[in-house]
């Protein structure tokens, strides 16, 4: 570790994710690393003391169990102001309250670090400025093409975090080490052996009070086109020679410029559905549209589904199907490889023959490799056994290896510009089809694993 950062500046530092998963990750990553020295600045709407802010703060490191010199050093420092970030004056302002190298994360709604990033480029400001932004990154291609451009205007690429948290998980590292690191996938990690991908997340949540962020998202730009292409990019991408950020993010946008929606067609390659009243583990949950907030006419999904193909000479003709949703009975998130039937099973040998499946679980992250055997009983029928391996907790907390990631200048786990971009472009079919209303809006009681008429997937 070399930290770069030598004052993390947090606009929106009064909102959810400050206190939710940011600062948590951050008392986290100190804890785990405390010879790191940090000046960290909070400014948001809210009119807090700097005492106030201080209190925000223990409140999320105590939350993590946070502790050490560290975060000592932090708790004792850190100042709060009330700004505009948008206004150029208080921009400037805060910038010259850093000390050393800044990075400014963008805690904020896309809107408004849309706004700040225009200003920015009024304002004097360090050339090593590092600048976070969460997602989602633009609504469409054209406006993350522009926030590209406005961002490239300010700092080098790679000074550029667009932070997607999934990349910050252990399962990412599962993956890569899984795949390279043994002799036995790789060579069957294409098309000739697999028959399907699906990546599952069903979440038991519901909206947890974020209509004004989520109705205007909904599942599809929640989810899919963020966090689950991307790791859909790890799973697909060729092997790259390091793990550094040039050959990791070339190798992952080399899968996104290949991926299309399934055979071109939306209506039969997506569905979409949104909850009714129900109850998920003895919580009552109300109708989507009776939420605080939601606009029923916006008609946002919470669960989608969407199959994609990416045409390369190692997976063309598989389908990858991408699935998450909220307030659904199970919480169920995993990766599901399908592997192609043998080739030829011994005449002799009876029982039914399924696929070898590979289920890689998400955190807490673990695997099964679900093969049929000649198992206990009558040594001709074949039987079903799993294979299985938990890979522990893991060292890496999203929030804390994405802010890591940050202070140090090493940008591998954010995503880049252009993957960004194409992350839009793969599903713009999709959300045109479904603006339109050409694909059914079904619906699905909170709950329950989904719209009845749904075909199971993985
Ligand atoms: N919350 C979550 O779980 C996740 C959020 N994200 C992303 O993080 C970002 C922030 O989300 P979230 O924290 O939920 O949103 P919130 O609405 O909870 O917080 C936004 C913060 O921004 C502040 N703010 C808004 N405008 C200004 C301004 N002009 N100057 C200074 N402060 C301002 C608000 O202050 P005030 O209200 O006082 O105006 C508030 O503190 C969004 O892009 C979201 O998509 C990503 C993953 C998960
Ligand atoms: O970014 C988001 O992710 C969470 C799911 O991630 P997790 O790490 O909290 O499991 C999702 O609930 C949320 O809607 C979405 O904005």
């Amino acid at each position: 570790m070399t930290q770069r950062v030598d004052t993390l500046l947090i606009f929106g530092a009064s909102g959810d994710l400050t206190a939710r998963l940011l600062l948590p990750g951050l008392g986290q990553l100190l804890t785990a690393q405390p010879e790191r020295r940090l000046q960290l600045i909070g400014a948001g709407g809210v009119s807090w003391t700097d005492e106030q802010w201080r209190e925000v703060v223990r409140t999320s490191f105590g939350d993590c169990d946070a502790e050490g010199p560290a975060v000592e050093a932090v708790l004792a420092s850190t100042r709060y102001v009330e700004a505009d970030v948008t206004d150029h004056d208080q921009l400037e302002k805060l910038l010259g309250m850093a000390t050393g190298t800044p990075a400014i994360y963008f805690a904020l709604p896309p809107a408004v670090a849309a706004a700040v990033v225009t200003t920015l480029q009024t304002v004097d400001f360090p050339s090593d400025l590092i600048l976070a932004l969460e997602k989602p990154f633009g609504m469409d291609v054209p406006s993350a093409e522009k926030l590209n451009a406005e961002l490239a205007k300010l700092v080098p690429e790679n000074q550029v975090h667009r932070v997607d948290h999934f990349l910050g998980r252990s399962t990412v590292f599962n993956i890569l080490g899984l795949r390279f690191a043994n002799r036995i996938f790789e060579p069957v990690w294409n098309s000739d052996h697999i028959a399907s991908i699906d990546i599952v997340y069903d979440e038991q949540l519901g909206l947890e009070g974020r209509a004004g962020y989520y109705d205007k998202a909904g599942a599809l730009v929640d989810m899919i086109q963020s966090h689950l292409l991307q790791v859909m990019a790890v799973l697909a991408m060729e092997p790259p020679s390091t793990l550094g950020a040039d050959d990791l993010r070339d190798a992952k946008e080399i899968v996104l410029r290949a991926t299309n929606i399934r055979g071109g067609d939306p209506l039969a390659s997506s569905r979409r559905a949104r909850y009714t009243a129900g109850t998920i583990d003895g919580r009552q949950l109300p109708s989507y549209v009776d939420e605080k907030g939601v606009d029923p006419a916006r008609e946002t999904e919470t669960l989608a589904e969407v199959t994609l193909e990416i045409a390369t000479w190692r997976w063309s003709g598989v389908p990858i199907t991408l699935r998450s949703g909220k307030a659904l009975g199970e919480r169920r998130r995993e990766i599901v490889i399908t592997f192609k039937p043998a080739r030829h099973i011994p005449t002799g040998l009876i029982g039914v023959s399924s696929p070898t499946v590979l289920r890689l679980f998400v955190a807490p992250d673990a695997m099964s490799l679900e093969i049929d055997i000649n198992g206990p009983g009558d040594p001709y029928e074949l039987e079903r056994a799993s294979l299985d391996a938990t890979f522990g907790d893991g060292q890496l907390l999203a929030y804390r290896e994405v802010l890591a990631g940050i202070l140090d200048g090493d940008p591998s786990l954010s995503v880049r510009g252009d993957s960004a971009v194409e992350g839009w472009r793969i599903l713009a079919p999709v959300i045109e089809a479904w603006r339109a209303d050409r694909v059914p809006l079904d619906d699905y009681p909170a709950g329950s694993s989904g719209p009845e008429s749904w075909t199971p997937i993985g």
